[in-house]
């Protein structure tokens, strides 16, 4: 599992380990690591130039420290500047090293030359804000921003300067990074939906912090922890035992969403399925998955809402939603999605995952909160609205993305944020075969966040596995759980 810890808390194990340092030990660490990755990245595209773009604090210090070690190392190097600004021991070890030095905006440096400067480099480091800084680009940084060429490779100390620390909003002015350095661990930033974008690759160098007993802050599931949290059967297990889900999907419209949604909880292992549909879907859901049976029964948790039509008069469609309803109104777990989601009137006793995607999201809160929210708000800020809906609901909100967030009503624990999935994945389909899969997951007994978080992981694995590198159809994400669920479990 990989951890995201709040500024405040890196702050003060970054204090505490200072402490007990010699002075300026802790950024010599983070500049040899910065340095060798700057390096790295220089070597193989074959680049020579380099220029760091330095800000007030120490985050434009890290730059500085790197980027004369780089002039050292023979790359022609620069910096850009706020004059008076520079933190001291940085700009005369950046003198001794031969890098040139621009201030600009405003100290007589014409803005031509700094813009020439930035537009040649190969490998940009941008080292104007780090965490401490606030969301938004500052003002003098822009004509630095704007001059990066379009061939450049842009290193990021810490983090894409004018994205927020905090990773609740993306500044589409902000810099856009092809990998982001960081040190010791995560930051939100760098894994939350909004911004994780903007910092490319992460790259986490270790400086000797210690995080033992600090709380995360967001969590991320990786492919390691498939093994530990996955519903394995053992021999004492039978069908019932491992999970019956119940799973009211499809209708006279949206046929294939039932039969994605079932292909899916079966080839996630699900104990036994208990489908209900219009007469159209059941007899399409017979031929395709013969495994489900048919009809209301005894479930230990219920999917509810791929491909309903809440509004349908067609044959079946009211005994459907009559299921529907009372599977709602059930003490049972329940994954809401698509269509379920517009028959939910307020909180429910048992646990509850939705798993909305933005416009879903949106059209729920404007119900449920009486606000009008549109779909462009909630991707602005997702975790704001995710996490509004959870507090709305009392349910776990799965909001689904290139970047998925798992979210849970407040004091509920650090939220999850998957990014497994190739961007292929975002196809019709993909989420009918997803909630198929949470399905699976929460009629096994898992809770319903880590059943949000691994199936997100899983989902995405399973689309990779579908077609490496190219096009995935839904039915082939389906299709490909089996082998790729093998593959993360232990071999016995
Ligand atoms: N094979 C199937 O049976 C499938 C069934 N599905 C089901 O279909 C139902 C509706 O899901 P949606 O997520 O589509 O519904 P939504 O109502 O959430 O989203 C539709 C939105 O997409 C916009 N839109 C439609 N076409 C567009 C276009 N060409 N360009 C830009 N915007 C466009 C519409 O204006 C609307 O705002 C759900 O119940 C879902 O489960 C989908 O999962 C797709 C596959
Ligand atoms: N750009 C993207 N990259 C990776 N995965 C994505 C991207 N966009 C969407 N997804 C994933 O694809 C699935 C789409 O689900 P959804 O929007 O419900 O589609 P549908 O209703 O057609 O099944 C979700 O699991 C979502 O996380």
């Amino acid at each position: 599992m990989i951890s995201a810890y709040a500024v405040a808390d890196v702050y003060a194990v970054e204090r505490a380990a200072m402490a007990e340092l010699a002075e300026g030990e802790l950024m010599a660490r983070a500049v040899s690591g910065l340095a060798e990755v700057a390096r790295l990245r220089l070597r193989e595209r074959g680049g020579r130039r380099v220029v760091a773009l330095v800000g007030p604090g120490n985050n434009g210090a890290d730059a500085l420290y790197a980027v004369s070690a780089l002039a050292a190392d023979g790359y022609l190097s620069a910096a850009v500047h706020l004059d008076g600004q520079v933190h001291d021991g940085a700009r005369r070890a950046t003198e001794k090293s031969g890098v040139v030095l621009a201030a600009g905006p405003g100290d007589g440096v014409p803005g031509a030359s700094v813009a020439a400067m930035v537009g040649e480099a190969d490998l940009v480091l941008d080292g104007i804000l780090g965490i401490g800084g606030r969301a938004g680009l500052p003002t003098f940084a822009r004509p630095w921003v704007e001059a990066i060429g379009p061939g450049a490779y842009v290193l990021a100390v810490d983090l894409p300067s004018g994205q927020d620390p905090a990773g609740l909003v993306l500044d589409p002015d902000g810099v856009f990074a092809d990998e982001t350095v960081t040190f010791s661990a995560p930051k939100p930033v760098h894994l939350l939906p909004a911004t994780e974008l903007a910092c490319g690759l992460l790259t986490v160098i270790d400086i000797g912090l210690d995080f033992d007993g600090v709380a995360a802050s967001v969590r991320r599931l990786d492919r390691t922890d498939v093994a530990r949290l996955w519903p394995i059967p053992g021999p004492r297990d039978d069908k019932y035992s491992r999970g019956v889900v119940g799973i009211i999907a499809g209708g006279e419209n949206y046929t294939g969403a039932a039969i994605l949604a079932t292909t899916s909880a079966a080839c996630s292992g699900a104990g036994m399925i208990r489908y209900v549909g219009t007469p159209t879907s059941t007899s399409l859901v017979r031929a395709a998955v013969p495994e489900a049976v048919h009809g209301v029964g005894q479930v230990q948790a219920w999917v509810v809402g791929p491909g309903l039509d809440v509004a349908s008069r067609a044959a079946g469609a009211k005994a459907q939603l009559d299921a529907a309803r009372a599977a709602i109104e059930s003490d049972l777990p329940v994954v809401l999605d698509a269509g379920g989601l517009d028959l939910l009137r307020g909180p429910r006793s048992a646990p509850t995952l939705l798993s909305p995607h933005a416009g879903e999201c949106a059209r729920l809160l404007t119900r449920l909160t009486g606000d009008d929210v549109a779909r462009a708000d909630v991707e602005a800020a997702p975790v704001a609205h995710a996490a509004r809906l959870a507090d709305a609901t009392g349910a776990t909100v799965l909001l689904k993305g290139s970047t998925t967030l798992v979210i849970g009503p407040e004091a509920s624990g650090p939220a999850y944020s998957q990014n497994d999935a190739p961007a292929w994945l975002a196809t019709a389909g993909a989420g009918d075969v997803l909630a198929g899969l949470l399905g699976t997951l929460v009629a096994a007994g898992l809770p319903v966040d880590v059943a949000g978080a691994l199936g997100a992981l899983v989902h995405g694995c399973a689309a990779e596995a579908a077609n490496p590198g190219g096009p995935v159809r839904a039915l082939d994400v389906a299709h490909a759980l089996p082998v790729t669920i093998a593959r993360l479990l232990p071999v016995t």
